[in-house]
């Protein structure tokens, strides 16, 4: 498709039906173009009949280009929004997803019913998006987090930084950093990858060939990090603690199975997100 566009209006159109050729989002023009311009989308639409500026055009172009051969788009312009904040991303985080931000309500919701000061830790950090809306939303929380990858932690102390959250984070493997430090916690909170391997050749392109494996592949059947939780979560969770996992969808009832046998003095329950699976699994522990 040539791109015979002049005027930003006319961008956003060839844009759109670029990316439909393609197969993807049509939004994502608007994205890049807003990142390219440094516009708000209002500044945007009272620009729409602005001429481009040649040099923009050649990197929108560039990035559009990219983005039809599968680098997601965030990305390229190096954020996501997530529980109404922007969180910086780049290839060593998995971009935080709107489902996640459900399991971040699930544990506000929880958390201000049960304390007045939780500690709170949540592991596998990657951006840093449930552990820094967590401290955020809930003031008067200790919140630290955890990851294995230095990469990572990187991205998230920089959106810990950017947005003036109080997390403590920790590299390492699970809980290990908690346990050495011989402490104790209200809430384990944790999207641990649980992506069956077999089934992370399935996925599409702009997530397997893009977004970090470690974060995705959870062993033979995607369920080992939530076995693994199984023996350590004992070893940190005070006795009236909360667990909170994201899950892949079908697979709450195993690991709400795993959690009861845990803690038989626990209330499990799997729930469901706003298109009706199963991703979320509380335990409450009494
Ligand atoms: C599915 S991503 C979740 C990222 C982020 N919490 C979110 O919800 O957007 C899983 C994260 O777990 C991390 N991870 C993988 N194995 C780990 C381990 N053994 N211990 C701690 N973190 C691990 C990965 O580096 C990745 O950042």
């Amino acid at each position: 498709m040539e791109a015979s566009f002049v005027k930003i209006f006319e961008a956003l159109n060839w844009a759109s039906s670029f990316l439909k050729a393609h197969g993807r989002d049509e939004n994502a023009g608007e994205l890049l173009l807003k990142h390219h311009l440094k516009m708000s989308r209002s500044q945007l639409l009272a620009s729409l009949h602005d001429e481009i500026d040649p040099l923009i055009r050649e990197q929108f172009l560039a990035d559009l280009s990219k983005h039809t051969n599968g680098i997601p788009v965030q990305y390229l312009i190096g954020y996501e929004e997530f529980y109404g904040r922007v969180f910086s991303v780049n290839k060593e985080v998995l971009i935080p997803r709107p489902e996640t931000e459900e399991l971040v309500y699930g544990v506000i919701e929880r958390a201000k019913n049960k304390f007045q000061h939780p500690s709170i830790v949540d592991i596998g950090t990657g951006s840093g998006a449930i552990a820094i809306s967590l401290a955020l939303e809930i003031p008067q929380a200790k919140v630290s987090a955890v990851d294995i990858a230095k990469a990572s932690l990187e991205v998230a102390e920089k959106n810990a930084r950017d947005l003036g959250a109080a997390v403590r984070f920790y590299e390492g493997d699970l809980l290990q950093p908690i346990i050495q430090r011989g402490e104790k916690v209200d809430i384990v909170v944790s999207n641990p990858p649980y992506i069956p391997d077999l089934e992370v050749e399935t996925l599409s392109t702009v997530v397997k060939d893009h977004e970090p494996l470690r974060a995705l592949a959870g062993g033979q059947d995607g369920l080992d990090f939530y076995r693994r939780f199984m023996n350590e979560l004992p070893q940190v969770l005070n006795s009236n603690g909360i667990v909170a996992f994201e899950v892949g969808a079908g697979q709450a009832e195993v690991v709400a199975e795993m959690l009861r046998a845990t803690f038989t003095k626990a209330d499990v329950r799997v729930v469901y997100d706003i298109n009706q699976k199963d991703r979320m699994v509380f335990a409450e522990l009494h």
